[in-house]
């Protein structure tokens, strides 16, 4: 999971998964990257990482800086989670996405979802059309504090997972595990 500080991607953890990474309404709340398993059928588990919020320039040393930007080359895809109850949400997927471009070229073009987070929030309604109408792509809307829509991220989950699965297969590779 990357993004802003704030953006929910601990609370997201914590609803996804047993981890308990800390949550607060202050930036910077994550130091170090967590990583949670979520569980399905058939014994199948995906690991989720909770990396630490990135801001513009983290791939300068901005923020907390570009150290923990390695543990997102491990990551199979990428979840880009979203504040939706900040206006113009799609610069924070593009300003996102240019971090990880700047420190590694084809790293944003890993296969990704959006998670557009705090659906719950008054103002995230109207901000979640416009967000949709910039990205013209599928945006995954929900909330980690109630849990709205949260079934939609674990059925996707599992799509992104078997999809590179598929991948690796067809390479004639086996699945990295962790
Ligand atoms: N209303 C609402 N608040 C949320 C939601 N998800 C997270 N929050 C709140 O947003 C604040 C930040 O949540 P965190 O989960 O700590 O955010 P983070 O992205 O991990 O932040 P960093 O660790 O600083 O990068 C907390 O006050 C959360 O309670 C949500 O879906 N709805
Ligand atoms: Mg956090």
């Amino acid at each position: 999971m990357v993004g802003f500080p704030n953006a929910g991607k601990s609370s997201l953890l914590r609803a996804l998964s047993n981890a308990r990474p800390a949550v607060a309404a202050y930036p910077f709340t994550t130091l170090k990257p967590h990583v949670g398993i979520v569980h399905y059928e058939g014994h199948q588990q995906i690991a989720v990482a909770d990396i630490p919020g990135l801001i513009r320039g983290a791939h300068q040393n901005r923020g907390l800086g570009s150290a923990f930007l390695r543990h997102i080359e491990r990551c199979r895809f990428l979840l880009f989670v979203v504040d939706l109850s900040l206006s113009e949400p799609w610069t924070q997927v593009d300003d996102l996405k240019y971090e990880l471009e700047m420190y590694e070229e084809g790293l944003s073009e890993r296969p990704h979802a959006i998670i557009a987070n705090k659906i719950d929030l008054p103002e995230a309604r109207a901000n979640l059309s416009q967000l949709r109408d910039h990205l013209g792509q599928e945006v995954i809307a929900l909330s980690a504090v109630t849990g709205e829509n949260l079934e939609q991220l674990l059925l996707h989950l599992k799509v992104l997972y078997d999809a590179y699965l598929e991948a690796e297969r067809g390479r004639g590779r086996e699945p990295l595990k962790w």
